[in-house]
């Protein structure tokens, strides 16, 4: 029997993800020592009432509440509780004692990484955090590692699974977004209260993560720009499917290079885009995760899961756990995150992609050499323009008579800086032939 040197392992929290982590690692502990080349001990448990019952049956002497001794006594901590604080904190109070760290957390990572990243530089720990963007899907270590000698260039990912259940029901069911949100939230995927989900936070969150680690820079979770899906209607979800296309709420990091000016920038954003149903992206059913990344060399690459549950989460916190340990066996520092690059993050208005703009129109002859000129002298070039008559009278707009048929227009552009497009679509709506502005898309994975 082969003796091996023991690393301390501390949990902190024993929700979904931590009761799992810690099932595995004493489930598979032999195993887990063989590939690292030292025993990984679960020292303790840090939870709020040691009393408590839950569902995943643990050894009850592992639990304590004393969550700072548990930490000071480490080699490595897991934290696993969520929220900004106390896991702020005790992250710190974890490196800061020379501990490398696991941690799922987005919203400590969205709103705190350079500060953590620092404390770990300091004193040449390491911080890991695979299972903080798209559960179980490997895409931290394929962008700090694998890609790191490439340059990517955009990312475009499905990273909140709540969503994209509710708007895949919407479009393969026919669901209303209230009654898919209902059974997110029967099944389990949506938390009681949903607002971080279809609200677009966590998938910011995930987004600034991914920005940071993709182009070496620093990206602040306020310069995520945020659209959630709540706006979303069936009446867009089936015109998408008419066309060919489909609505997901994507998380987008990309580098920008001004079309005239040459300057580099980087933008992160989150919104629900149209996408081609022959995007890879377009094949992401129910709650599952992907994140698709174009990189300069490696060209396409798509990364699919599960992107959320206890069991599966634990899979890339235990893959962060082994490579953490397998460091302190060889020794040596860890390795910093890279923030060379330090590009400009670019505002929203100063994004470029395409849109499809929806208009109701009064059907009336120049009304469509109306919206031509409007759409040009914004600077917004037309690609495609599909018309449907409704045949419905409408009250009568100033200027017009009571009863005229309505049309709606469809108006796809080709690329456009988001200022221009907004600016337009303002001069749209105060026009006189426009009677709505139904509807207005990004559409993305060109
Ligand atoms: N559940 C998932 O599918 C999933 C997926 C990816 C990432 N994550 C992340 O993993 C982390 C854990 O998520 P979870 O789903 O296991 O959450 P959870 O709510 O099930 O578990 C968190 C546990 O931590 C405990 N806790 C909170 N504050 C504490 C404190 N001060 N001291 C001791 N215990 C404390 C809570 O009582 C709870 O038992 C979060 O950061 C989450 O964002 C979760
Ligand atoms: N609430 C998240 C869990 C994983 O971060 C989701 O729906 O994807
Ligand atoms: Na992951």
């Amino acid at each position: 029997m082969i003796e091996y040197r023991n690393l301390r392992v501390a949990l902190l929290g024993a929700g979904s993800v931590g009761s799992q982590v810690a099932k595995l690692l004493l489930e598979h502990g032999d195993e887990l020592a063989a590939r690292v080349g030292a025993s990984l001990e679960i020292v303790g448990i840090a939870v709020r009432d040691e009393t408590a019952t839950r569902d995943v049956d643990l050894p009850r002497h592992l639990y304590t509440t004393d969550a700072e001794s548990l930490i000071l006594g480490a080699d490595i901590v897991v934290e696993l509780m969520g929220g900004v604080e106390p896991a702020r904190s005790y992250v710190l109070l974890a490196l800061n004692s020379g501990a490398d760290v696991i941690t799922a957390n987005k919203a400590l990572l969205a709103t705190h990484g350079p500060e953590l990243f620092d404390a770990a530089e300091q004193v040449g720990a390491q911080l890991y955090y695979e299972a903080a963007v798209a559960g179980a899907i490997p895409i931290i270590r394929p962008l700090r590692d694998s890609l790191a000698g490439d340059r990517v260039n955009r990312i475009l990912g499905i990273v909140n699974g709540t969503t994209n259940f509710i708007l895949d029901r919407m479009d393969v069911d026919g669901d209303t977004l209230e009654d898919a949100l209902a059974t997110a939230t029967e099944l389990g995927y949506a938390e009681a209260d949903p607002t971080a989900d279809i609200g677009g936070y966590d998938a910011a969150q995930k987004a600034a993560i991914l920005a940071s680690l993709a182009f070496h820079t620093t990206v602040p979770i306020e310069s995520v720009y945020r659209e959630g899906i709540t706006s979303v209607n069936r009446a867009q979800v089936e015109a998408a499917r008419a066309n060919g296309s489909v609505i997901k709420l994507l998380a987008i990091c990309e580098r920008i290079v001004h079309p005239v000016t040459g300057v580099e920038g980087v933008s992160a954003r989150v919104y629900p885009a149209l996408i081609s149903r022959t995007h890879p992206l377009a094949a992401v059913h129910g709650a599952h995760n992907a994140v698709f990344v174009q990189a300069a060399a490696a060209g396409d690459l798509m990364f699919y899961g599960a992107g959320a549950g206890g069991v599966e989460t634990a899979s890339a916190v235990l893959g962060d756990l082994v490579s953490a340990a397998r460091r302190h066996v060889v020794g040596g520092p860890g390795v910093a995150e890279s923030t060379h690059a330090q590009l400009p993050v670019l505002d929203i208005g100063q994004v470029i992609t395409r849109y499809q703009i929806t208009l109701e129109v009064v059907d009336q002859p120049g009304v469509l050499a109306t919206v031509a000129r409007i759409l040009s002298d914004g600077g917004v070039s037309v690609e495609t323009v599909q018309q449907s008559i409704a045949g419905t009278p409408v009250p009568a707009l100033p200027g017009q008579e009571l009863g005229a048929a309505t049309a709606t227009l469809v108006i796809g552009t080709h690329e456009a800086e988001e200022a221009a497009l907004a600016a337009t679509v303002e001069a749209l709506s105060a026009s006189d032939v426009v009677s709505a502005v139904a509807s207005v898309l990004r559409v993305e994975g060109s």
